[in-house]
């Protein structure tokens, strides 16, 4: 995948987020080809690994540009005027282009570290970069429009708007940040498309089964075009072989270069990922490749 988005460009050059002015040519084009179509009418997604992409590599670890950078992390909530540390001293570096699964027991911190590298929550100590952005250096609008802009969100339990149809969820996003030159609409049309969802746009959540609510949800993920998609158990809440599909999409997703870092607690889910991190008590156990 090409990565001409405005927003690298200036923040390359030291501008600020805010700046972006350029037309984000990306994605619409590619989703047109047969290749990238998701729809499974004609190709019917299989539930086993397909892997046609291969991360660079020296010979013993993931070469590349490091998009997500958590350095010295910490994280405690108070509770009752206690202090409890729930994260301790993280340290993790996630490569464009990379699939990362993390794992790990119930309560262990998967979710808190993926709120943090998706910057809705911010460290008590250490750092978060994205795309060589500091959270700690940039003020709750430059984060915001980070977060809308480069970071696409899943979730096990959709969280789509139950009084919005499938169309309005997905455009829902571009409400509060755009790429310039996008017409939301047309694009939030394309992704249903893309998704298999062409006959369901004007349905609302309600009317959806469980692998369709995920399906608007990944293409309201897609709607601003993300360097970064970050999934929570996202198939937690679906059957196999539709949890398998939406994985194939993941797949794809990632084979056009996006960087995805999805939390699972299932290892056959986890060995779509090109590297597994485990999460234990608030620490990170393993970190294999
Ligand atoms: N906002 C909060 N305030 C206080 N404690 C919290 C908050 N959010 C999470 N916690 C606590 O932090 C710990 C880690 O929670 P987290 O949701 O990150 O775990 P998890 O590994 O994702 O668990 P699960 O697999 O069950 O989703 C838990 O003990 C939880 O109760």
């Amino acid at each position: 995948m090409e990565t001409k988005i405005p927003i690298e460009d200036v923040s390359a050059q030291g501008g600020s987020i805010l700046d972006t002015g350029t037309e984000d040519p990306r994605l619409i084009g590619e989703l047109h080809s047969k290749e990238n179509n998701f729809t499974s009418n004609e190709n019917p997604l299989k539930c086993e690994l397909r892997r046609s992409r291969h991360l660079q590599s020296d010979g013993e670890h993931t070469t590349g540009t490091p998009v997500i950078e958590v350095i010295n992390v910490k994280k405690s909530y108070i509770l009752a005027d206690m202090e409890v540390p729930i994260l301790h001293d993280i340290n993790l570096e996630v490569r464009e282009g990379e699939f990362l699964a993390i794992m790990g027991p119930s309560g262990s911190g998967k979710s808190t570290l993926m709120n943090l590298i998706g910057f809705l929550d911010r460290p008590t100590e250490g750092k978060i970069i994205i795309k060589g952005l500091d959270i700690n250096e940039l003020s709750d609008k430059e984060v915001a429009r980070l977060r809308g802009l480069e970071i696409g969100f899943i979730f096990q339990t959709f969280n789509l708007i139950p009084r919005l149809t499938a169309l309005e969820n997905v455009e829902l996003p571009t409400y509060a940040n755009i790429r310039s030159g996008i017409d939301a609409h047309a694009r939030a049309k394309e992704l249903l498309t893309l998704v298999g969802l062409e006959d369901r746009m004007h349905h609302k959540p309600g009317e959806l089964s469980g692998g369709q609510s995920q399906r608007v949800a990944i293409a309201r993920a897609l709607i601003n075009d993300p360097a970064i998609l970050l999934a929570d158990e996202p198939t937690g809440n679906l059957d196999s072989k539709t949890g398998c599909e939406i994985l194939n999409m993941f797949t794809r997703l990632n084979e056009d270069g996006r960087t995805i870092v999805m939390i699972t607690h299932d290892p056959e889910i986890a060995r779509y990922a090109d590297r597994i991190v485990l999460v234990k008590d608030g620490i990170i156990q393993n970190n294999s490749e």
